[in-house]
């Protein structure tokens, strides 16, 4: 017998307040507030909280196999819980590289057995990374993992013949090209966003037009094939531009946005914290800018975690030594909230847009994730008290990594549950203990 959870006055997208009854891994029930019978049911108070379709990450670094001391399947997916998700996509630069189907096979069993969100491994486009041959996308597509996303993310397909015919390929089974949009050669030893501070600093600059140039190479690739193409981390301004023009084409791109990307600008790399080493770069005020205006009017469909855990020899160095990359897993709701929901541009329905229905169906696993909140749907929800505060401490995030760059800041919002199929994987805002599959 599964618990049966009332979840008491709660606000689904943050409407009028109702009960919602969650049993047999469905919601059972939906009811006037205060009136689901709470007989036998364990009950959350949740009056004021907004009931959210759990998040989907199209964007998560897990680490495992290879670089266990910086996260694994079990740690991260249990720090997904905590940030409310409950599906996310594990990027393929792992060691070895997610380009055969015996290896995705091997996250997804990883992610079975850990039980707290749904894991769905993203292959590789080219084997071990190396931009030289296609992987067999076709095996991994019809492999037990039913890979639908392809990524070398952390290295640009940057060879054009290449990207065509992965373009191509992914078609016959309704696949997706995610692209780390870096021109390689425009970036060779970059460290930072190319600008004012680059200069200032004297770090060797990444700019804008490297990432641009790629996508708009990409999105004529895409409408030339007739493919879909998904831009990772979109993070400058042009970049929103040329989205926007082949949205206005009928091309079929979606592009995502980080949080960090949403709220942190290269001003900060003057601190010479290698925190704050991220790829692609932090970028400007008015990239910022940008991007937020971009997510507000639909341009950029979702935003994705990016989640790249690193050890504290990987990071605690100087900044060119550094790792590139951040945590995000459990800040991500709340930098949306602060930058996009207390600021008016977007509502609760809109979040639970970008960070749920749109992933899931670029993800192509909209039939059990990103569902609307109605009777007969699978329980995949999280609650969240808009109204908390916290102060973000590092060393007790959920991640095996402490590379947060929000250590310190306050942030809005707080995930008090988190459901997965009916089950409780997060309750008042800690993970649940001993959860199976
Ligand atoms: N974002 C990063 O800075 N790093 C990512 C790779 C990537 O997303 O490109 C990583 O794997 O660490
Ligand atoms: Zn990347
Ligand atoms: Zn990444």
């Amino acid at each position: 017998m599964s618990t049966t959870y009332v979840l008491r006055e709660v606000r689904p997208l943050g409407g009028d307040p109702v009960d919602v009854v969650l049993r047999d891994g469905v919601v059972a029930q939906i009811t006037a507030p205060g009136t689901a019978d709470a007989g036998g049911a364990v009950v959350v108070e949740g009056a004021g909280h907004v009931l959210l379709p759990g998040l989907v990450d199209l964007h998560t670094h897990l680490r495992e196999p290879g670089r266990e001391d910086a996260e694994t399947v079990a740690s991260g997916t249990r720090a997904a819980a905590a940030g409310g998700f409950t599906a996310v996509h594990a990027m393929a630069n792992t060691s070895p590289v997610a380009d055969t189907a015996g290896v995705v096979e091997q996250v997804w069993r990883l992610g079975q057995e850990s039980g707290w969100v749904d894991v769905h491994p993203i292959g590789a486009v080219t084997v071990g990374l190396d931009g030289e041959r296609l992987a067999e996308l076709g095996a991994m597509a019809d492999s037990a993992a039913r890979v639908r996303v392809f990524s070398d993310d952390g290295k640009c397909v940057h060879d054009p013949i290449l990207m065509r015919r992965a373009l191509e390929y992914v078609k016959s089974f309704d696949g997706v090209v995610a692209q780390h949009a870096q021109e390689p050669r425009l970036t060779e030893g970059a460290q930072m966003n190319e600008g004012v501070v680059s200069a200032e600093i004297g770090l060797t600059g990444w700019p804008a037009v490297a990432e641009e140039a790629i996508i708009a190479r990409d999105v004529l690739l895409a409408e030339h094939v007739g493919s879909r193409l998904h831009v990772c981390h979109l993070s400058t301004a042009g970049s929103v531009e040329i989205v926007r023009w082949a949205k206005s084409r009928g091309i079929d791109v979606t592009a995502e946005v980080t949080p960090h990307h949403l709220i942190l600008t290269d001003e900060l790399a003057r601190t010479y914290d290698a925190t704050y080493k991220v790829n692609p770069p932090l970028r400007t005020a008015a990239d910022v800018e940008a991007v937020r205006a971009g997510l507000a009017d639909g341009t950029i469909d979702i935003v994705a975690t990016d989640h790249a855990p690193h050890t504290r020899e990987d990071k605690d160095c100087e900044w060119g030594a550094a790792a590139f990359g951040m945590t995000g897993l459990e800040t991500a709701l709340s930098v949306v909230q602060a930058t996009m929901v207390d600021t008016g541009r977007l509502t609760w329905a809109d979040v639970a847009r970008v960070l749920s229905a749109n992933p899931a169906r670029i993800g192509r696993v909209d039939d059990r994730h990103g569902r609307p909140i109605e009777v007969g749907e699978p329980a995949n929800l999280t609650l969240v008290d808009p109204s908390a505060t916290r102060t973000v401490v590092g060393a007790e995030q959920v991640t095996a990594s402490a590379n947060t760059p929000f250590a310190g800041r306050e942030l809005p919002g707080r995930v008090v549950a988190t459901f997965l199929r009916g089950r409780a994987t997060v309750l008042d805002g800690t993970p649940v203990e001993a959860v199976t599959a």
